[in-house]
């Protein structure tokens, strides 16, 4: 809606929104832009391929997808409209998610989308409840010339400004990342274990038991990983949601039991702790726990299916995951 309203031409790839978005379009109940009805994208396609096909090739290719790469590498889904001369933006919360897609598209531009929206669709309406926020700036990728990166992700940014919106360019996408993984990787993981909004984690004491200590390791690893965050980001993101019962995100996708982004708002910044050899046994815990909830969602989607009777140890049995 923001890009289209700013005069981009959008093409939408819609799934289980495809027919109320070509029938009747969204209401959008937005704090920013009032209320919206029925708006609808330029143009929506059912896949990348038809949306290539008829409209392609795009300027810039922009992921609003959950990034599950255990269920959908991000950058297979795009593949079929890559080219060199398309930007990607990941919208996406997550630390290290620009590393698969330089790694499949050694050549492209990627930019950093860090935002701190509040929005969830309802069926056919969006809920649109905090400012969209959002800090743009390239993932600089060593293979091409830095000042096309930059230049791409400044006009990325100018597309996407309005005066309803607050958005900036900064070079130090790192540092954003880290910043908001801190509540992600703490707050969100424990809201989706324990099954209650941030509001209510705060007032059963588990924010202080639990999220503050894992938000503790995540700035160490930060600091091992280059960035220094301010000495008052663990109160800044406690206190993030004061006054609400909110919801984070993936206690939304365990309550409707999607799969959640554990790997990329937990496991990658694990990964990265073992790299600088630093312990982080909260936030293992939670990792481990949001994996155990992860492999239950898969088991109800039938992405495998177990023994009837349960395997003893020494056979050994591998759980075998289908396409
Ligand atoms: N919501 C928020 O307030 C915030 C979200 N974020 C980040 O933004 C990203 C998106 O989150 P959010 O909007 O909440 O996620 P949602 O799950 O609400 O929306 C994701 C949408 O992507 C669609 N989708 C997924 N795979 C495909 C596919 N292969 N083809 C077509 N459509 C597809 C889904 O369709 P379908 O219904 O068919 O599954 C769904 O409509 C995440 O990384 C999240 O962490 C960051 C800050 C705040
Ligand atoms: C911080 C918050 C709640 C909204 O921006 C979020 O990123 C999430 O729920 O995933």
């Amino acid at each position: 809606y923001t890009l289209q309203r700013n005069g981009s031409v959008v093409s939408v790839v819609a799934r289980s929104a495809y027919d109320i978005l070509t029938n009747e379009g969204f209401n959008l109940e937005s704090c920013d832009y009032g209320n919206i009805l029925n708006y609808k994208p330029n143009f929506v396609f059912k896949s990348i391929s038809d949306a290539m096909k008829s409209k392609g090739p795009f300027d810039y290719i922009v992921i609003t997808t959950k990034n599950i790469p255990d269920i959908q590498p991000v950058e297979n889904l795009i593949a079929p409209a890559f080219t060199k001369n398309t930007s990607i933006v990941l919208l996406e919360n997550g630390i290290g998610i620009e590393r698969s897609m330089f790694k499949t598209f050694p050549d492209s531009i990627v930019i950093s989308g860090v935002t701190l929206i509040g929005t969830t669709l309802y069926g056919k309406i969006v809920k649109h409840f905090s400012q969209d926020i959002v800090s743009f700036g390239p993932f600089i990728n060593p293979n091409i010339e830095k000042g096309l990166q930059i230049e791409k992700a400044k006009e990325f940014t100018k597309l996407y400004s309005n005066e309803k919106n607050k958005i900036e360019y900064n070079e130090n996408v790192k540092y954003f990342r880290w910043r908001k993984l801190i509540f992600n990787g703490a707050v969100n993981t424990t809201c989706a274990i324990t099954g209650v909004d941030s509001g209510r984690l705060d007032m059963f004491g588990g924010m202080h038991e639990v999220s503050v200590p894992a938000m503790k390791e995540i700035v160490e690893i930060a600091k091992a990983d280059g960035v220094e965050l301010p000495n008052d980001i663990i109160n800044f993101m406690v206190r993030l949601d004061d006054g609400e019962y909110a919801p984070p995100s993936m206690l939304i996708d365990v309550r409707r039991n999607q799969y959640t982004e554990y790997k990329v708002l937990l496991g990658n910044a694990l990964e990265i702790a073992r790299e600088y050899g630093i312990k982080t046994p909260t936030c293992d815990i939670l990792y481990h726990l949001c994996k155990v909830i992860q492999m239950r969602i898969m088991e109800s989607h039938g992405k495998f299916v177990l023994p009837e009777k349960r395997p003893l140890i020494d056979e050994n049995y591998q759980i075998q995951f289908k396409e």
